[in-house]
């Protein structure tokens, strides 16, 4: 048994990279500097309560959510209001088209003011996203880690640093196995936006 976990830890152990697609320099970095602080100024962001055990206490980010009419999407157990497309997010998503060949016909916002913001441990399983969702996630501003955990297997962990301007791509089994999330960091930071475009079927 304890042969099998250092066996896991060690060289036993291999994160499946290709669930993952990076590209870091999806963007030019004066480009996604000036798309963050525009996004930063216009978007009407929101900031929901999450249940955490028996408390509701206010989730550490800012969020908004931007798609085609007639979506809608739910979040632990939320439904989020849909904006209209702002014309830089479909011109984004066009250009993610274009490159990857995936389509998508919403995006969700995440807005991390400084290093007390986070996500924390999650899967983006939620019914509308189908089985094995294609997710296409732009990172703007400061760079952080993005880290994963196996399901089933906490100590098998691997992460990668999401740079101003990158785009990752999430896909096959992914959100079958693999939790993710952005923890607090203990070092100061400046803010950073992600973009995650999705394909909600409904
Ligand atoms: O901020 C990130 O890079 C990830 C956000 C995320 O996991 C999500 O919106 O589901
Ligand atoms: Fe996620």
């Amino acid at each position: 048994m304890s042969q099998l976990n250092l066996f896991n830890e060690t060289e036993g152990f291999r994160f499946p990279e290709e669930l993952l697609e990076y590209f870091p320099g999806f963007m030019e970095p004066a480009a996604a500097l000036t798309l963050m602080d525009t996004l930063i100024n216009t978007v009407p962001w929101e900031q929901h309560v999450q249940r955490m055990y028996d408390r509701e206490v206010l989730t550490p980010r800012l969020t908004a959510w931007y798609g085609d009419p007639d979506k809608t999407y739910h979040m632990a157990g939320k439904t989020l209001q849909m904006h209209a497309w702002l014309p830089e997010l479909q011109a984004l998503r066009d250009q993610i088209t274009h490159s990857t060949g995936h389509t998508f016909n919403s995006v969700l916002l995440n807005y991390y003011r400084d290093e007390n913001d986070s996500v924390a441990w999650h899967r983006d399983k939620e019914s509308e996203l189908g089985n094995r969702p294609v997710i296409a996630s732009v990172s703007l501003g400061a760079a952080r880690p993005f880290e994963f955990r196996q399901l089933d297997n906490h100590s098998n962990k691997y992460a990668l640093t999401l740079s101003n301007g990158s785009l990752l791509l999430m896909k096959g089994d992914l959100q079958q196995h693999w939790e993710h999330r952005i923890a607090k960091a203990g070092y100061r930071l400046k803010p950073r936006l992600n973009l995650t475009f999705r394909s909600i079927r409904i």
